[in-house]
């Protein structure tokens, strides 16, 4: 059986599928697996055709310390216990700079190029491409297809695009650039089949992860979102602070003589919930926590994605539909109420039963506009991607039906 590995190494989670490809080239899915709570309490979980479990395991948060240790957990778990052998591999590359605007076959050339942006994304693109020069000298005949996370916002006019500083910079790359793309793509392909009625329309996807950012969507295209330069901007994260002021950057180098490595490991690492709460990067433990700062810190995350929520709608003027996705957007029932009641101004109301229940529409019958729950499928993305590139045909849009 011809399969594709998929592999989305995210900031508190490594995600993997893999897929056969069957009759004129459909994807049926026979593999989903990740390795998530990475920092916290790392676990692997994977299931198979019909979500058969396949595994369950804890490890040791020492033994599974960072994005690296959990892409050797499970390759060697794909490799040791599943025997895979794919076809080819599909990678999520996070930064694909100004000038990879779609998926690329890889080569050692394209690995060199993408080197350029570990410093715009160091707590994943060092990950991508680790794997990626792995198997090419591993397996050197092995087709690897990169997929970018900034790719689906390139579509963004000039004046979303730029920051208030001197071309010359804007030349050299330093742009908004906005990521979790292949999210938001997955996104706008399935609205059609969820919502026809709202998915050529003004939306607001929330990619609220670990990672997390939002979207602007207007006809299915986007017109603007929350990250830009780096993954650091726009709404407070697991580890990520969000939107800053850059004069607390210059604090910390000036007035606090800290280097711009220890910067860069602060806001990478050390800020966000994790920073604000003192307690965890994880919503799942902030939750579970009476800690007054750990409250703080929630209430911080969901006033400040009503603020950015403001800001996309007026990119928008206006509002058709709101979507959650992503690990918080797609499982915390009391951030989404929260954060619908953030949008009350526009009118948003909730179903609490239809939340309570995780159900596609999650917005009350007397909202204004609709709200949504939509899990997000980077992989199958990449997957449709890779193999479209492997047979040399336009990416189709998303078939339900066929990636069981
Ligand atoms: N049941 C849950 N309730 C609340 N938050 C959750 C739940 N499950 C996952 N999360 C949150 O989702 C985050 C992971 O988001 P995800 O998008 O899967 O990962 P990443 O950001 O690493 O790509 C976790 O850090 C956790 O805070
Ligand atoms: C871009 C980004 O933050 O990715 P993730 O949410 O997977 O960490
Ligand atoms: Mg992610």
């Amino acid at each position: 059986m011809d399969t594709i590995l998929v592999v989305n190494a995210g900031s508190s989670s490594v995600k993997f599928q893999i897929f056969s490809v069957e009759g004129e080239g459909d994807l049926r899915r026979q593999i989903k697996g990740q390795i998530d709570g990475i920092g916290s309490r790392p676990r692997l979980r994977a299931s198979g055709v019909r979500g058969v479990p396949l595994a369950h395991r804890a490890y040791p948060i020492e033994s599974v310390s960072d994005v690296s240790a959990a892409m050797g957990v499970a390759s060697g778990w794909l490799r040791d216990e599943l025997r895979i052998s794919p076809m080819a591999v599909g990678h999520r590359v996070v930064h694909g700079g100004p000038d990879f605007v779609g998926p690329v076959l890889i080569d050692h050339g394209i690995v060199a190029q993408l080197e350029r942006f570990v410093a715009l994304a160091p707590l994943h693109q060092p990950h991508n491409l680790a794997l990626v020069r792995s198997l090419l000298a591993n397996f050197p005949t092995l087709p690897q297809v990169a997929c970018f996370d900034t790719a689906f916002h390139r579509t963004r006019d000039a004046v979303s695009d730029h920051y208030a500083i001197p071309h010359q910079l804007y030349a050299e790359g330093v742009r908004r650039y906005g990521f979790h793309g292949l999210s938001y793509e997955y996104v706008a392909k399935t609205l059609p089949h969820v919502a026809p009625e709202i998915a050529k329309g003004r939306v607001i996807v929330a990619h609220l992860g670990s990672g997390a950012s939002m979207c602007a969507l207007k006809g299915g295209r986007s017109i603007e979102s929350t990250m830009g330069f780096t993954a650091l901007d726009g709404l407070p994260m697991g580890t990520r602070p969000g939107q800053i002021d850059p004069g607390v950057v210059l604090y910390l180098i000036s007035e606090k003589g800290m280097s711009p490595a220890k910067v860069q490991d602060f806001l990478y690492r050390d800020s966000g919930l994790k920073g604000l709460s003192g307690v965890s990067n994880d919503m799942r433990e902030l939750e579970a926590s009476e800690d007054p700062k750990v409250k703080l810190a929630i209430d911080y995350f969901v006033y400040r994605v009503g603020l950015h929520a403001g800001m996309l709608a007026a990119a928008l003027q206006g509002l058709d539909a709101f979507v959650f996705t992503a690990g918080i957007g797609e499982n915390s029932i009391r951030i989404r109420a929260r954060i619908v009641d953030q949008l009350r101004w526009l009118g948003a109301t909730l179903n609490p039963i239809g939340n309570s229940r995780h159900m596609r529409l999650i917005s009350g019958s007397d909202s204004c506009i609709p709200v949504y729950v939509i899990p997000t499928d980077e992989e199958l993305m990449i997957a449709q991607h890779t193999l479209s590139l492997l047979l040399e045909r336009p990416s189709p849009g998303v078939r339900h039906e066929r990636a069981s």
